[in-house]
């Protein structure tokens, strides 16, 4: 396996920029996740460093040599995309051993009539059969080598794909939105075999999704991205507690985050619709901010930060409900609160309280601002990332 670096990627389709000047360091064995909107560039990039698509500038090493000349298959990375692209007519085996007997055997030797006759055809297609059947057994496909992608389920023919990628042994895997052709259920059924097949293998993974619940659940690194930019890249926690950007705030999470419109008081004070919240920002660079607090933050009750909402109604998700209510000062505004289902449904208008260590601070621009806070008290100023 290998890491792979990509400096400067820019890609413009027509008079449409789709990259622009994209770096991006990939570690050996790392799971990175490119996640975005649809359309943002995350296919793209990948096709670029897989060979399908040419950048218009900018270089993709892999184990620290520029790939840039080489043709896919001579990059040594294996692809699987969302629509498996499994040879319909052949087996099972045959498409797992297709990229090692197109290698391996010459022109001649693939011939039907050379099956009997080639002795030395004979010994590397056992080969290739142990090889293959290695490779079954870690995906437990073996039972299914014999029949055609036609009369397996999904979850089975996304694992065959897998496997024709593994047996190439390359140095990454590339994945473009493997999972998104499968029911829910199987598909984080699926989530945690690529986990675990990630962390047996030791292999470097570059993943493509715009579900942002895989995106957090697999990675080791996210790289969330909108209109051809890297908006951040770190950890799913990094890029859950302390978003870069409003965009990411709003993309990261689920439900999405709340977001109020607030101010800047004179000492520095945070305010959030006439009431001054015990936080405080520096250097912000106009009056106008913005407030994001995530619907799992919220409870139902008053306290130091609080806005007046209405109720609305009820989403049950099982053992937790998404209570949504209006914001009473600005009723356009949707305010989602992630609560235990057991707790009384609210009526009419109520205070929702939040801590100060949960609100997100971004300035006109969308730019996360760090945040000092104190407690109720007014005691205890601390900065609101060393709170947590
Ligand atoms: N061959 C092409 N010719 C012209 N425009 C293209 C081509 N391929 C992609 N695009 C455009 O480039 C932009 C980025 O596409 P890309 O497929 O990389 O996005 P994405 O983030 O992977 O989206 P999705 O999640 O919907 O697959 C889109 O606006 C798309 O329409």
């Amino acid at each position: 396996m290998a890491g792979l670096t990509l400096r400067g990627i820019r890609k413009t389709f027509g008079d449409t920029a789709v990259l622009n000047d994209i770096d991006l360091d990939i570690a050996d064995g790392e799971f990175l996740t490119l996640v975005g909107p649809s359309g943002c560039g995350k296919s793209t990039l990948l096709r670029i460093i897989a060979g399908l698509e040419s950048q218009d500038s900018g270089s993709v090493s892999i184990g620290g040599t520029s790939v840039d000349h080489l043709r896919p298959h001579e990059r040594r990375i294996a692809m699987v995309f969302q629509n498996y692209a499994l040879y319909p007519h052949m087996s099972v085996f045959d498409n797992i051993a297709l990229p090692l007997t197109m290698t391996r055997l010459n022109l001649f030797e693939r011939l039907p009539l050379m099956r009997h006759l080639s002795l030395r055809r004979r010994r590397i297609m056992n080969e290739i059969a142990r090889e293959v059947r290695a490779v079954a057994e870690q995906l437990r496909i073996e039972s299914f080598f014999h029949r055609r992608p036609g009369q397996l389920s999904g979850g089975q023919r996304q694992r065959v794909a897998l496997g024709r990628a593994m047996v190439r042994h390359p140095q990454a895997f590339l994945m473009d939105e493997p999972l998104s052709n499968l029911d829910a259920k199987l598909r984080v059924h699926m989530r945690g075999e690529l986990t675990e097949l990630h962390a047996r293998l030791g292999a470097t993974m570059i993943y493509v999704t715009h579900d942002q619940i895989e995106a957090m659940t697999m990675s080791d690194r996210l790289a969330v991205m909108d209109h051809g930019d890297i908006l951040q890249l770190g950890t799913p926690a990094d890029v859950y507690e302390r978003p870069a950007t409003t965009a990411v705030a709003q993309f990261i999470g689920s439900p999405a985050i709340n977001l109020f419109q607030a101010r800047v008081g004179p000492g520095g004070q945070v305010e959030l619709l006439g009431r001054t919240l015990p936080i405080e920002v520096r250097n912000a660079p106009t009056p106008e901010l913005t407030v994001g607090v995530r619907p799992e933050a919220m409870r139902i009750g008053g306290g130091p930060c609080a806005v007046t909402c209405r109720f609305r109604r009820r989403e049950n998700l099982g053992s937790e409900c998404i209570l949504h209510f209006d914001l009473v000062a600005s009723p356009e505004v949707a305010v989602l609160c992630r609560v235990d289902n057991g707790i009384p449904i609210p009526e009419g208008e109520v205070p929702l309280a939040f801590e100060p260590r949960d609100c997100h601070v971004f300035d006109n621009n969308g730019r996360r601002i760090e945040v000092e806070s104190r407690n109720a008290a007014g005691r205890d100023l601390r900065r609101a990332s060393e709170v947590r």
